[in-house]
């Protein structure tokens, strides 16, 4: 059995020779204390190189989010505080959501044009053309409208967003838009249009002064609902597609921060808007691309032959509702998270009041365009789409002075020139 003090010798004897007992005892104690001492050491040594891994680990992931976030820094606080100061008296400060997007650029426009102050804000997705997205941003930046390049889910974002800026109004256009898409991406929606919807108010109940808030739902609500003109006291609990359905989510949880947070909100319900620097997704958009191409374009035909019809609403009458809602929206009353009072909670439609079956629609483009169509007459397919949409708009009309002045006729003109000056002579040959 080795004794204890041979234990503590090394295990490599040939090094060391064997001494007087006496003067072994002495110098194993301080081979003893030597060893114990390293020990300590390597110990100390291996602790500090954890610690100095794990934060140059950390310096590596902030650094990362440093420099791959698009937003954030000193620079990036000043443009975001210059789009937002307001050029006139009693002017409103708007966080405008999907603000590359369609209704999103034109209602900034509208409103930094008056010296409201605006900051968009927009995560330039591929849903379609990112390319027009920028143009319309480049547009906007001339009128000094900063966008933000972010995801209205970013949470952290946005509380730095309402840290930066006391925004008194929030107009909230950010969505996954589209009715058949909803069934090659249901989750796209959930994504935006619930989970994003939700982060947005999350930021607005916490924000102080709370903002009132202003956003885009739509006439698909009105679903399966066959009383006509539609008025917001229809039934709206049949939508037709999951799209539809998300919007309608979105009116009850709006709901929910109105009742619980004293959020002031206000839903639009728009009826197939369109316009220069319109959705390239859209009916009257692609059928003009196909049209100019030489392509055929379908042509939807609803049950015993009927036409589809739809309330079509030129851009321009959509601002004028937008901003007569940002106008009118009376105050949030919440501060901290909690509600002081009732808070406005209103609902309007937004259409034009006389809808147009798809055929016309493509009648008028063909006379714009001085090209005939190719149309492929089909069913509709059972793809969330519901036959006619017609708006009452007496609401609007009674509390935001709203009043559409623009026909299809007269709106397609206009937009059939920006088309053309937009991607010119050749026939819009790249657009997706
Ligand atoms: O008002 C609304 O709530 C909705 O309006 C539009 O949805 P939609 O009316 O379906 O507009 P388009 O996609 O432009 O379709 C217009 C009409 O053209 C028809 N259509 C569409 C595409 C096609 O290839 N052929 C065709 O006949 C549709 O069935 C529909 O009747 C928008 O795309 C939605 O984002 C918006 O929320």
């Amino acid at each position: 059995m080795p004794s204890l003090q041979d234990e503590l010798l090394p295990s490599t004897p040939g090094k060391f020779k064997i001494e007087h007992r006496g003067h072994a005892v002495n110098r194993q104690f301080h081979r003893c204390f030597a060893s114990t001492s390293t020990l300590f050491l390597w110990a100390l040594f291996l602790v500090a190189l954890t610690a100095s891994y794990l934060s140059f680990q950390s310096f590596i992931d902030s650094g990362n989010r440093y420099f791959t976030a698009s937003w954030g820094g000193i620079q990036w606080e000043k443009r975001v505080r210059d789009s937002a100061q307001v050029h006139r008296p009693d002017g409103l400060s708007v966080l405008v959501t999907g603000a590359a997007g369609f209704v999103g650029t034109h209602v900034s426009l509208a409103l930094k044009k008056r010296g409201d102050g605006v900051v968009g804000l927009d995560n330039f997705n591929s849903y379609y053309d990112p390319s027009l997205k920028k143009a319309r941003k480049a547009l906007l930046q001339g009128h000094g409208v900063f966008i933000v390049e972010g995801d209205v889910n970013d949470a952290r974002l946005l509380a730095k967003l309402f840290d930066v800026v006391a925004f008194t109004h929030v107009m909230h256009l950010a969505a996954q838009a589209g009715v058949r898409y909803a069934m090659e991406n249901p989750q796209s929606y959930v994504h935006s249009n619930v989970a994003g919807l939700v982060a947005l108010l999350e930021a607005c109940k916490t924000a102080n002064p709370q903002p009132a808030v202003v956003w885009a739902s739509s006439s698909s609500v009105y679903g399966l609902n066959e009383k006509t003109p539609f008025s917001e006291a229809d039934r709206t609990d049949r939508p037709a597609s999951l799209y539809a359905a998300t919007k309608k989510a979105g009116e009850a949880i709006t709901h929910t921060y109105n009742h619980i947070y004293g959020l002031s909100i206000t839903g639009l319900r728009f009826f197939t808007v369109y316009g220069p620097w319109g959705r390239p997704d859209m009916a009257y958009f692609s059928f003009t691309r196909n049209i100019l191409q030489g392509k055929p374009i379908t042509i939807y035909r609803g049950k015993n032959r009927v036409d589809l019809a739809r309330d079509f609403t030129y851009i321009d009458d959509i601002v004028k509702g937008c901003v007569g809602s940002l106008d009118t929206a009376g105050k949030s009353t919440g501060s901290g998270g909690k509600k002081a009072g009732p808070a406005p909670y209103r609902i309007f439609n937004l259409g034009n009041t006389s809808p147009v079956t798809v055929p016309t629609l493509v009648s008028i483009l063909e006379r714009h365009l001085k090209v005939k169509a190719k149309r492929k007459v089909v069913d509709m397919p059972g793809n969330g789409d519901v036959p006619f949409t017609h708006a009452n708009i007496s609401s609007a009309q009674g509390q935001l002075g709203y009043k559409p002045t623009t026909d299809l006729q007269t709106g397609l003109k206009k937009f059939v020139k920006w088309y053309l000056s937009y991607y010119g002579y050749n026939r819009g040959k790249n657009v997706n």
